[in-house]
């Protein structure tokens, strides 16, 4: 069985009055486990369209789309939400924090879903959130947050999803950084560098930020609903 995410000449067409517009046009990439791609584009060439059909939110109008080994097309919707929920950690524009629930349990919840959270889930959980500057925040509610924070808690909620090496799962972020300052951009995506590497996870940033390239494998460029390969960041940037 094939890890990581596949797709295969995928397209997705709107309907735009009696026209239609190809958000994605035949677009094809393979990331492997370990493997941490991006995605720039400029506004409105389809990279958020691109991000909803591979975390399974968003279902194409044609070509086909494999994660971690199950081609997604022929999935019922119960199945596609399990997928949804084991294997992709997501990190979206709007953080989407349960309002009522502090920033630990924001992380513990899909646990507490699928049965009882241990110890050491609640550790490793006290942990990341320490290495994201949150841990004077894990009693807070998101309202007591600021954008950043908020950002940062829903970060650390895609990692933990499935902390799990023997399945790797995929990380989808749309712009992780936006709301960050560079200190903690540069922090936020080298812990998502370094949970890619050492947690084979395949994961792929939409991103505006080219400071945030140099920790990614390769660099996708979206033009008009069309994916290409820019280039190998370690080519062009210099690590310090
Ligand atoms: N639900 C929809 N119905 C109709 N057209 C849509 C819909 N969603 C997106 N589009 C169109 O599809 C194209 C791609 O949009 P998409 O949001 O994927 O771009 P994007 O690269 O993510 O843009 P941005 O960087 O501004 O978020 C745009 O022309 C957009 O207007």
């Amino acid at each position: 069985m094939t890890k990581g995410l596949q797709m295969s000449e995928v397209t997705k067409y709107y309907a735009e009055g009696s026209n239609r517009i190809a958000a994605l046009d035949h677009v094809s990439i393979s990331v492997e486990p370990g493997e941490f791609v991006a995605v720039v584009g400029p506004s409105g060439s389809g990279k958020s369209t691109f991000l909803s059909i591979a975390g399974a939110l968003l279902k194409a109008s044609e070509g086909d789309i494999k994660l971690n080994g199950y081609n997604i097309s022929t999935l019922t919707a119960k199945e596609l939400s399990n997928i949804r929920l084991q294997e992709i950690g997501f990190i979206m524009q709007s953080s989407n924090l349960v309002p009522y629930l502090n920033v630990l349990d924001q992380l513990l919840i899909v646990k507490r879903m699928s049965g009882k959270v241990k110890r050491e889930d609640k550790e490793f959980a006290t942990k990341l959130l320490e290495e994201l500057g949150l841990g004077s925040k894990l009693k807070s509610l998101p309202e007591e947050l600021s954008g950043g924070e908020k950002q940062r808690t829903a970060i650390a909620r895609a990692l933990i999803n499935n902390p799990n090496i023997i399945n790797p799962n995929i990380i989808l972020a749309d712009e992780p950084t936006a709301s960050l300052d560079t200190k903690r951009a540069h922090e936020v995506v080298s812990l998502i560098a370094q949970e890619v590497k050492s947690r084979q996870k395949a994961a792929i940033m939409v991103t505006h930020d080219e400071r945030m390239l140099e920790y990614c494998d390769k660099v996708y460029r979206m033009e008009d609903g069309k994916l290409l390969l820019a280039e190998s960041s370690r080519s062009v940037v210099t690590h310090g």
